[in-house]
């Protein structure tokens, strides 16, 4: 597997080797000692399924609070995604930025996202599922957003307000400034 940085460096881009043969392929998607010699050294608890019918649905911005932070390791089985990831922690040089990757079962790349992140998605095709490990387990009481279309963060998502598939909490999440300071870089 390959792993490249983005611009936020805590943001990773891994690349699984994927093994074709005239059967179809074979892939290690996840590997605990490969990732741990990578430097990524995480214990992943829960793993998650997401299906989209739509091209233009978007999820998130999420993110758990404290004690209940996960990191997260986001890849595409169908389809494909462009996921964000925005720096929530206070006193980090990019608080407030995020990076952008598309992420698709045809590139066969995955997108690591660390505590301390909002994370969010849009599909690009429709019928787009996504599948993420995560290392805590869901808490709905922790289960917090920041809203995706905020000016202040200035994502370019590919699909305006009235084009964008959103569930009814996603429409009215706080935006970044209403956020109570819970991650500290
Ligand atoms: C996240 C989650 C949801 N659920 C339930 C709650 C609800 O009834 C239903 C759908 O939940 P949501 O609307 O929050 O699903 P969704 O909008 O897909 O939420 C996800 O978005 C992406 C961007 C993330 O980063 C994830 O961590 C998660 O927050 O599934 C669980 O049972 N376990 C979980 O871990």
């Amino acid at each position: 597997m390959s792993v490249e940085s983005l611009d936020i460096p805590e943001i990773k881009i891994i690349r699984p080797k994927k093994h074709g043969d005239e059967r179809g392929f074979f892939s290690e998607t996840y590997s605990k000692a490969s990732f741990a010699d990578a430097g990524i050294d995480i214990d992943f608890v829960q793993d998650n399924h997401s299906f989209s019918a739509e091209t233009g649905t978007v999820r998130g911005l999420h993110f758990q609070t404290p004690p209940f932070a996960q990191d997260k390791l986001v890849r595409v089985l169908r389809g494909a995604i462009l996921d964000v990831a925005v720096d929530l922690r206070v006193g980090s040089p990019t608080y407030g930025r995020h990076v952008s990757a598309v992420i698709s079962a045809a590139t066969w790349n995955q997108i690591l996202i660390p505590i301390g992140f909002a994370h969010g998605l849009v599909t690009l095709e429709p019928d787009t599922e996504v599948l993420y490990k995560v290392s805590n387990v869901y808490s709905p009481a922790h289960d917090k957003g920041l809203l995706w279309n905020d000016p202040d963060l200035g994502i370019a998502w590919p699909v305006s307000k009235a084009q964008a598939i959103l569930s009814a909490k996603d429409r009215v999440q706080p935006r970044l400034g209403e956020l109570p300071a819970v991650f500290h870089y």
